[in-house]
């Protein structure tokens, strides 16, 4: 009995009657789908060798080769026993599902599914593949099978992509809008062949049946290419992020370095501005930080920075920034915050420091800051205001170190209280 094939359900059996008329595949189809997804898997596997540190980036690679595989299996399943061409056709559209998936939870940074799920999932619907191809031939079943294990995937693969406000992060919009699409159509496709109405003699007619499989077709060919797409803007998301982050992160203390504080702060002072407030900046410079690098070497000094920026971190809020000017000076402003409340935060920082010693082993490090405190207020530049609060540190420095200093500009509002000093 010759053999046909719907896409995803595997070869099935047409009486020799009706075979004419159920050409339910389409050769030509298949070989776009085969030749895109190749396509796509090289494009990837191009982006992966220069990028290998993209998470997910190789799962997504191999989840479309496996998509090759699905469709070169259909291409040539005549060339197999039907049972084989079934097992691979449904057992490489499931894994490619799993696959995606995957990749997606490794992107979002969220932890891998215990790989048991996937050897239980898709062996189960092996085991039904198998079942409703041998024992009790049945290609709607194999059919609902398939679609639910890969229409599942994709549906959560949507769910974990749709994360991280779609201003900031279209890609994975554009990604799990696709992902569902795709995952909500292949479990409601089963129904679509339902469509066509049952002819004389028990079998849906031949010609619908030919036309909602090659619109099938069509809709995975969309998907892949959409999907690929999606994965190089993912792709192309994560790279630039990387890079921005390169560009405006200290690598030692992953605070800001100088130049993207100072257009932080611009900003800042503008939307201040706007509101007429002021924007608190507070300098803070190590005391004694050579010394530091003298007695205990530098790694050692690298560990007090990056302590010295975790007590930092103690006394802010979450909109407060803080940046690393160079060397083992720091600065931080404080967009929503008084006069009052930047001597405050200063003071409590500069306690915090002093009572918090860096562990080394068994003995600890001394540290000790000096701060100095300016508020930025109309006309002023990022760079002003910080030569100001420089200024205020340095005569912290002068009058004994560790100690907190304000710049005159702040005198000049109410503050309470006054500087403070150890
Ligand atoms: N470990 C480490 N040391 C650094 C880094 N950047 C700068 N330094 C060192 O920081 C030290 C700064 O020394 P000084 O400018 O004399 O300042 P200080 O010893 O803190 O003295 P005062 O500021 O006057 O209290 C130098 O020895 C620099 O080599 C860094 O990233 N890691």
């Amino acid at each position: 009995m010759p053999r046909d094939t719907v896409p995803g359900g595997g070869p099935v059996n047409i009486p020799a009657a009706r075979q004419p008329a159920l050409k339910v595949h389409s050769p030509t189809l298949l070989i776009i789908a085969a030749l895109l997804t190749a396509l796509v898997t090289t494009v990837l596997y191009a982006v992966w060798s220069f990028n290998r540190n993209i998470p997910g980036l190789r799962l997504w690679m191999v989840s479309f080769l496996l998509g090759s595989v699905f469709s070169v299996s259909l291409l040539v399943r005549d060339w197999f026993p039907e049972v084989v061409a079934v097992v691979i056709s449904q057992g490489s559209v499931s894994l490619a599902a799993y696959l995606c998936l995957m990749a997606s939870r490794m992107y979002m940074g969220r932890r891998p599914f215990s790989h048991w799920y996937a050897v239980v999932g898709i062996g189960a619907l092996m085991v039904a593949s198998v079942y409703f191809t041998v024992v009790q031939p049945h290609l709607g079943m194999r059919f609902v099978f398939v679609g639910l294990g890969a229409g599942i995937c994709f549906l959560l693969t949507a769910r974990t992509m749709a994360d991280g406000g779609v201003r900031r992060v279209p890609a994975r919009y554009l990604f799990a809008l696709v992902a569902g699409l795709h995952g909500l159509f292949l479990l409601l496709r089963p129904a679509l062949f339902k469509l066509a109405p049952v002819a004389p003699g028990g079998l849906p007619d031949a010609g619908l049946v030919a036309l909602v499989s090659q619109f099938v077709l069509l809709e995975a060919i969309v998907a892949v290419v959409l999907l690929g797409f999606g994965a190089l803007m993912l792709a192309n998301e994560f790279i630039t992020s990387e890079l921005r982050h390169l560009a405006e992160m200290d690598p030692l203390t992953n605070v800001f370095n100088r130049r993207a504080f100072l257009t932080l702060l611009d900003k800042a002072i503008s939307a201040a501005q706007r509101t007429g407030t002021a924007v608190p900046v507070l300098v803070m410079d190590l005391d004694h930080f050579k010394n530091i690098n003298d007695t205990w070497g530098h790694r050692a000094g690298d560990d007090v920075l990056r302590h010295f920026v975790m007590l930092a971190h103690r006394c802010l809020r979450k909109e407060d920034v803080m940046g690393r000017l160079g060397g083992e000076e720091f600065a931080i402003f404080l967009p929503n915050a008084s006069a009052a409340g930047a001597l405050a935060v200063a003071e409590r920082l500069r306690a915090l420091v002093e009572a918090q010693p860096v562990a080394t082993g068994p003995q600890s490090i001394p540290l000790t800051v000096s701060v100095g405190v300016t508020l930025c207020a109309h006309g002023d530049a990022a760079g002003a205001a910080l030569q100001r609060a420089d200024e205020a540190m340095y005569l912290a420095k002068e009058r004994g170190r560790n100690r907190v200093e304000v710049s005159e500009k702040i005198l000049g509002t109410p503050v309470a209280p006054a500087a403070t000093a150890a």
